[in-house]
């Protein structure tokens, strides 16, 4: 049985910025299977929000390319009203700052009503109040009743984090991305906003793109993972695989900058940071200039995801010669997070 439940094609993305077009996602090509949890994710400004946006066509001046193929429709194409049918009932979006995106004029049952409203115009008021409150049950609102009556600026950042994934859920979406979901939150709220997307994984059979820069947020929530670099995915592998055997550098260097348990050796620290849309490398491998000590002669010149093992993809041959550097480049674990 086909388990394929979105699939990405060689899509591009690109800002204008004064007379030209930037791609910040560059020739993206993946999939997402029903049931499972596909993390992105890379340093800021590798191109993973504009991809999430891309997904859900959130973008309003952006040029996409090639294609999104969801429920035998490329999104790309497809009319801003049969975009809407399927955007917030087909596919919903978790945002990072709950509190931007909800409205602060509308109590809460009014915005999850909203949802149920514009996917579902024959619920009477009083089956759409039941409803409401089954989600806030849902979420984990330990008064629904009362949180219905409520503005957003009332409630905590957990609390309005769970209004959101309550809109999100609300009408059963097949597909649901995160962007950071749990960022703004502190630790213990943050495992209750895991747990909760985990459940709705396994009780939806949803599948689901959580984008995240916090590696043991991965870890412990993603069944695969694409490791984006300056628009590219330049490694792609199951969850195990990548942090047991990451191949490409720049993987090898995210999972070095972190401490883990019993570390006692050196950390590496990534030089540089990702350069901005404007004065991204566009050629060769784009994170050569962060790796100025391995010899050019080991890039490919139009670097290209290899796949190394079933299901592991890494771009570049250079990441058979890559080697840490031994000075300077490390700095003593001193227990830096
Ligand atoms: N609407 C836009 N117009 C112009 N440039 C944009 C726009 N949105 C994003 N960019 C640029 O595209 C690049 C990728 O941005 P994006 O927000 O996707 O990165 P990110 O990996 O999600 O970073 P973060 O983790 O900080 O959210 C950045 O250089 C960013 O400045």
């Amino acid at each position: 049985m086909d388990n394929k439940l979105l699939e990405i094609k060689n899509l591009k993305t690109s800002f204008r910025i004064k007379d030209d077009y930037y791609a910040a996602v560059d020739d993206v090509t993946l999939t997402v299977n029903k049931n499972e949890v596909l993390a992105i994710v890379g340093e800021s400004g590798s191109g993973k929000s504009a991809l999430a946006f891309s997904i859900m066509r959130l973008h309003n001046r952006a040029k996409i390319e090639g294609e999104v193929l969801f429920k035998e429709n490329n999104i790309v194409e497809l009319s801003p009203s049969k975009m809407n049918k399927l955007r917030g009932n087909d596919m919903a979006m978790i945002f990072q700052d709950p509190l931007t995106a909800l409205n602060p004029l509308m109590t809460i049952e009014d915005q999850i009503g909203e949802a149920l409203f514009l996917h579902n115009k024959k619920m009477s008021p009083k089956e759409r109040r039941n409803k409401v409150i089954d989600l806030l049950n849902q979420v984990g609102i330990p008064r629904p009743d009362y949180t219905c009556d409520q503005f957003p600026h009332e409630l905590s950042g957990g609390m309005r984090q769970r209004v959101m994934i309550a809109i999100a859920i609300s009408n059963n979406p097949e597909l649901l991305i995160a962007d950071e979901p749990t960022t703004a939150l502190d630790v213990t709220i943050q495992a209750q906003i895991l747990d909760l997307i985990r459940d709705l994984k396994e009780n939806m059979n949803a599948g689901i793109v959580l984008i995240t820069h916090d590696l043991g947020v991965v870890a412990e929530m993603a069944d695969r993972v694409a490791v984006m670099y300056a628009g590219e995915i330049v490694e792609i592998a199951d969850v195990h695989t990548l942090f047991e055997n990451p191949r490409h550098p720049y993987t090898r260097s995210l999972l070095n900058s972190v401490p883990s348990d019993g570390h006692e050796g050196k950390l590496h620290v990534i030089q540089g940071i990702v350069p901005s849309l404007k004065h991204l490398p566009r050629q060769g491998c784009r994170f050569s200039a962060r790796m100025p000590w391995m010899d050019e002669s080991v890039h490919e010149e139009n670097p290209v995801l290899h796949e190394i093992a079933p299901g592991h993809h890494v771009r570049c041959t250079c990441h058979e010669h890559f080697y840490f550097p031994k000075e300077s480049k490390e700095v003593q674990n001193d227990g830096i997070s």
